[in-house]
């Protein structure tokens, strides 16, 4: 299968921060959500991907190529947002485009047209006179105007009211949908994820937990529910992320261990967010 994103034992040292030996593939024609705490590793990640800055030692290859080595080929290929817009406050959106599409021999303007009427963007107004929304929106229609075939997005639907992000999340999935084109999509609203990703990484203080396809993280967890006198010490040194009061407990269990439950005790297949709240928990309950 031919890899968007090949990642091998990449590391970055900040004095209090190491994104640790980390390795995951992004397959072509896929969107993979990156979802981790604040401060997990993610933006690291996205930037060392991007040769914003320089990794310590690992290995990074875009549709096979170098990211460093062959970084200018890459990035004609490459649609990227970020939660900061970054552009010149004083543009209009048309000015916007101008600036932009000599960057790119395959930028489309028609596309670019299609994309700014379809999110409802005013062509006149200056970049700073756009709301957080609007701001996200245009730098959405940027990054899709060149027929990137990897378009990279660090939490793209932060400003966008739920109408919006619905709207957004069904033009990611025809965006893919030719089999050529692959998304990372960074983000907390893991509700988006459930709707329209087919791979997860998740991040956990700078080492890749899982990654690999949802539908497998969410069969290779259970969160299980039982009274005080279901948790048995053996139960509880297998659960991830703890919580017990008087009514009883509450966690997060690698669904191989659901074999040897007692029959008293409740699972239910976990959500993207209660995996992530639960590996926070066990990491507190670790400290
Ligand atoms: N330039 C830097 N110098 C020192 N430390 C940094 C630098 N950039 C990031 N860090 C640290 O690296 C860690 C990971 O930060 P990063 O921005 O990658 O997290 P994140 O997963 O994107 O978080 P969030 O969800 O809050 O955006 C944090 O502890 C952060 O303080």
């Amino acid at each position: 299968m031919n890899n968007a994103i090949e990642i091998q034992k990449l590391c970055k040292n900040y004095k209090d921060f190491l994104l640790n030996n980390i390795s995951f593939s992004l397959p072509m024609g896929y969107i993979m959500g990156f979802v981790g705490q604040n401060g997990a590793g993610k933006t690291t990640t996205i930037r060392l991907i991007l040769n914003m800055i320089n990794q310590e030692s690992g290995e990074i290859k875009i549709f096979g190529l170098d990211n460093v080595q062959d970084e200018q080929k890459i990035k004609q290929d490459i649609g990227v947002v970020f939660d900061d817009i970054y552009f010149v406050d004083s543009w209009k959106v048309r000015e916007v485009e101008r600036a932009v599409k000599s960057f790119y021999s395959n930028w489309s303007s028609k596309l670019f047209d299609q994309y700014v009427s379809s999110f409802h963007l005013p062509m006149d107004k200056k970049v700073k006179e756009l709301s957080r929304g609007m701001k996200m929106k245009l730098m959405l229609a940027v990054a899709m105007s060149h027929e990137a075939r990897l378009l990279i997005l660090d939490e793209p639907t932060g400003g966008l009211d739920p109408v919006a992000r619905d709207g957004l999340l069904e033009i990611l999935s025809k965006y893919i949908a030719d089999g050529q084109k692959s998304i990372l999509f960074s983000t907390h609203i893991t509700s988006d994820l459930e709707k329209i990703a087919d791979y997860i990484t998740l991040i956990d203080h700078g080492n890749i937990f899982y990654s690999g396809t949802k539908d497998d993280l969410l069969e290779s967890f259970c969160i299980v529910r039982g009274g005080p006198h279901d948790l048995t010490d053996s139960l509880k040194e297998k659960i991830i992320g703890l919580t017990t009061n008087i009514a009883g407990f509450a966690g997060l269990l690698p669904t191989p261990e659901m074999k040897h439950l007692a029959p008293e005790i409740v699972t239910e297949t976990p959500s993207i967010d209660e995996i992530l709240v639960s590996i926070s928990k066990g990491d507190r309950n670790h400290e």
